[in-house]
């Protein structure tokens, strides 16, 4: 796929979140067993027994509904697996659980305030799914009608009616 790099924060900022997805999309959960005993290679991760097993005992407290709300830190040398680990337990709770990154330079960003840039990543994160309803009526117009002023002074916004024949089942 060909992909323009310009000096634009939003492009960069969007090939940078395609990159982080991409590194990470052979993840599809923690690969443990029933027991939280990982399996040597399974649902694309592999090795890292210990940490895997550790955020195992962690998500199955989160699943229980035993802890919430609380934050988990993952130290290590970069590339030893972190934000694969994050995201193995994020895909073991099911679709309704966004995985969101942010790094520290968006939040450090010069084109959006440190608000606006947790704002953003809060939003993505919990997910809401906006529904919306709208009544619709069909029909054929019959009439509009404009209300203009009666001294003939124009105004920006005028008022009307439309008159609507419409058919009720
Ligand atoms: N145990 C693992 N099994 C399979 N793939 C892994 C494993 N650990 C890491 N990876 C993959 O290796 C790459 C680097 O890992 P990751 O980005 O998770 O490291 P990190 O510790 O978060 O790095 P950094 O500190 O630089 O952010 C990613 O593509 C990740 O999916």
């Amino acid at each position: 796929m060909a992909m323009k790099i310009t000096t634009g924060t939003s492009e960069l900022r969007d090939i940078t979140k395609m990159e982080r997805i991409g590194v990470h999309s052979h993840i599809r959960g923690l690969g443990l067993d029933e027991r939280l005993e990982p399996r040597e290679t399974s649902q694309g991760l592999v090795g890292q027994a210990k940490a895997r097993k550790a955020a195992g005992m962690i998500l199955k407290m989160v699943q229980e509904g035993r802890i919430a709300g609380r934050a988990m830190l993952f130290a290590g040398p970069p590339s030893t697996g972190k934000t694969a680990i994050a995201m193995g337990m994020a895909q073991s709770l099911g679709p309704d659980v966004p995985f969101t990154i942010i790094t520290a330079s968006e939040v450090f960003s010069l084109s959006m305030s440190k608000t606006e840039a947790l704002t953003q990543a809060f939003r993505r994160s919990i997910g809401v799914r906006i529904k919306e309803e709208s009544e619709i009526i069909e029909g054929e117009v019959v009439e509009i009608q404009i209300d203009r002023s009666l001294t003939g002074v124009r105004t920006l916004s005028h008022r009307g009616t439309i008159g609507l024949e419409c058919v009720i089942p």
